[in-house]
């Protein structure tokens, strides 16, 4: 499942981080990718030794894990520490899937889920658009700022060249407690339809046996 999901920084959020990262400094964005994507990865990554880095990182982390529909989409066990990236002149970063492995110590993870957190106005770049190649086909993503596209971390992908301005992301992998997408897709679905069961009737019988098969599916397939 590949979900858009709206509205997660205020437009004021937005305007802090962008101020930031206008001030940030940045350093070629080869330096934390695998082997392989090394060779078509050319973009830009703030530097994580600027301090400004922790309160953003924290600030948008927040935005993201507080958003109900992140949670239900997500259901996160562990995430990366949050990055910023940058293309512009060109930049793009070719195909190629994310390492399965990220982090060391406490902080390794597998990575099931990446997302793209879009920072700038859409009309005010062009190309950046993410793209991923699934059984369906190519799939392009350039959302309004404050608005994220979640995908499988095993979906092939790439982000096409920006040939006006200048496109900045916050990036991110999360481990899920839910390891498989199709499993995912399957409580994403019933906790729906019991949102809106409940909206429309409130606290129904109906409404207490979805919750209870969405408990117990989370106890069948749940790593903890
Ligand atoms: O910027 C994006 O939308 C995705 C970037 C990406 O694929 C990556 O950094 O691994
Ligand atoms: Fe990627």
């Amino acid at each position: 499942m590949i979900l858009c999901i709206g509205n997660i920084l205020s437009d004021q959020q937005l305007n802090q981080v962008r101020t930031a990262l206008d001030q940030g400094q940045f350093e070629d964005g080869r330096k934390t990718a695998g082997w392989h994507a090394r060779l078509v990865k050319n973009n830009e990554q703030m530097q994580v030794a600027d301090d400004t880095v922790k309160s953003l990182r924290a600030g948008v982390e927040k935005a993201l894990t507080e958003h109900p529909v992140f949670q239900m989409a997500v259901r996160p066990a562990k995430m990366t520490p949050i990055l910023f990236s940058r293309y512009r002149d060109g930049m793009t970063y070719g195909n190629h899937v994310d390492d399965p492995v990220m982090g060391r110590g406490a902080g390794r993870l597998r990575t099931d889920i990446s997302f793209t957190l879009f920072l700038d106005d859409p009309d005010s770049y062009d190309g950046g658009e993410l793209v991923t190649e699934t059984s369906a086909g190519e799939q392009t993503y350039k959302l309004p700022a404050g608005s994220a596209v979640i995908y499988p971390s095993s979906t092939l992908h790439r982000v096409a060249p920006v040939t006006r301005g200048q496109r900045r992301v916050a990036i991110g992998w999360i481990q899920s407690t839910i390891r498989d997408p199709a499993q995912r897709e399957v409580l994403f679905d019933l906790d729906t339809a019991r949102r809106t069961l409940f909206e429309r009737e409130g606290k129904s019988s109906e409404f207490d046996l979805l919750t209870k098969s969405l408990a117990n599916l989370q106890r069948f397939w749940a790593e903890v």
